[in-house]
């Protein structure tokens, strides 16, 4: 039983996938082998289907409290990010051994604050977890909680899971949780709350409908309604589902309707075009040759040096900087992969002249197509 409204996600081909601690711990007894079991053998099937897929896993603090013989979950920092550094390496070898199983390699990707939010570190994170998707690597994404502090930690992977989506263009998020969904109130609360199956992600109701967490989870659905309109930034669909039902993530993504659906409604290459155009000011611009308009205008092709024929102000690599034509006219805005002083050096230069001439190259584009705005 396919809902026609929900066959826009499920042409999705990239997904991020969420799974909270509250799921994945048994009863705060360590981490749940059959559930991740489970999920791998969904995941794995995803990926027979061709389609590309981030996990953001939690579960760290709780795998590491059970590691380390103590009997509830610490409150001092130190003391969570000890247990989080013990459980971190618990939890990816349980995914890479499931995952081995079916011939396919994982990552372990740990992230914070300044990965997402610093310009040239998003470009990194967003370079390396592109290619591990070419790879055909399963990447799997948690908070890099030994080194946070409690002013920057994202604390919830709700949110980490949206940025993650923001990074790599997800077409949809799905936050699987131990709840069915979003209710119309906490049923912890009220068991006779009823499922919220299809909502405009921006509906003010829902804030009065998002309660807090449990005891292992961090953030409830406060932080899944946040973390839902966060991913819609950049055009992301949402859904939270129970990650206990049978074959969750196989129904979900094929436009089962199951689980909330949290609607969009924009594309999402537009939407995050325009969060990036809204994004900063600009530092510095270039001034590109005729033929690079061109490519750019009419091709919607990516910015390479040979097209530039100067560089303006001063800039770091990440920086959103003007590009303008021959007239002065600007044509784009884009985040750059190299900084002032280096494309001045590379300027007017075929990419594969990038190493010869830094000692090295970290792209070939001077600015991607996907970090690029017409004007
Ligand atoms: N309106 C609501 N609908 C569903 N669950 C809710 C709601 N408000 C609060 N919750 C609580 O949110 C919990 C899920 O969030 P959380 O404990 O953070 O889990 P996770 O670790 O999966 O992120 C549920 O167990 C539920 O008790
Ligand atoms: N990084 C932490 C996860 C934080 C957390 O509990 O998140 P969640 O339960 O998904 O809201 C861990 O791995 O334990």
């Amino acid at each position: 039983m396919s809902d026609p409204t929900r066959s826009e996600i499920a042409r999705s081909r990239r997904w991020v996938i969420k799974v909270g601690s509250a799921l994945l711990t048994n009863d705060g007894r360590g981490l749940d082998g059959e559930i991740i079991g489970g999920l791998v053998a969904q995941l794995a099937a995803l990926k027979e289907r061709g389609i590309e897929v981030v996990l953001v896993s939690s579960g760290a603090v709780a795998a590491g409290v059970v590691r380390l013989g103590w009997s509830r979950r610490p409150s001092l920092l130190h003391d969570l990010q000890a247990a989080a550094a013990v459980g971190q390496s618990i939890l990816i070898q349980s995914y890479e051994a499931a995952f081995s199983q079916y011939g396919i390699a994982t990552a372990q990707v740990l992230l914070g604050h300044d990965d997402v939010s610093a310009r040239d570190r998003y470009l990194n994170a967003r370079g390396t977890l592109t290619t591990l998707l070419k790879l055909g690597v399963v990447p799997i994404v948690n908070e890099n909680d030994t080194v946070v502090t409690d002013e920057i930690r994202f604390g919830d992977n709700d949110t980490l899971a949206a940025l993650v989506a923001n990074l790599v263009d997800a077409e949809a998020l799905l936050l699987l949780t131990d709840q069915q969904g979003l209710y119309h109130e906490d049923p912890r609360l009220n068991p006779e709350a009823e499922l919220v199956e299809t909502r405009d992600v921006h509906d003010p109701e829902l804030d009065d409908m998002a309660g807090e967490g449990g005891l292992l989870g961090r953030g409830g659905m406060i932080t899944k309604l946040r973390a839902a309109r966060l991913a819609a930034r950049s055009g992301t669909e949402t859904v939270i589902a129970s990650g206990r039902m049978q074959d969750v993530i196989g129904q979900v993504t094929r436009g089962v309707p199951l689980g909330t659906w949290l609607r969009t409604g924009k594309r999402p290459q537009n939407a995050r075009k325009q969060w990036l155009a809204a994004m900063v000011q600009t530092p510095g611009s270039l001034v590109l040759d005729e033929g690079a308009v061109r490519v750019l205008r009419e091709s919607g092709r990516s910015l390479l040096a040979v097209g530039v024929r100067m560089a303006e102000g001063r800039f770091e690599r990440g920086d959103m900087v003007s590009c303008r034509g021959p007239d002065g006219r600007e044509v784009a805005r884009g985040l750059v992969n190299y900084s002032a002083d280096e494309t001045r050096r590379i300027m007017g230069q075929p990419s594969a002249a990038i190493e010869g001439l830094l000692g090295y190259q970290s792209d070939e584009e001077l600015i991607h197509r996907d970090n690029l705005v017409l004007c």
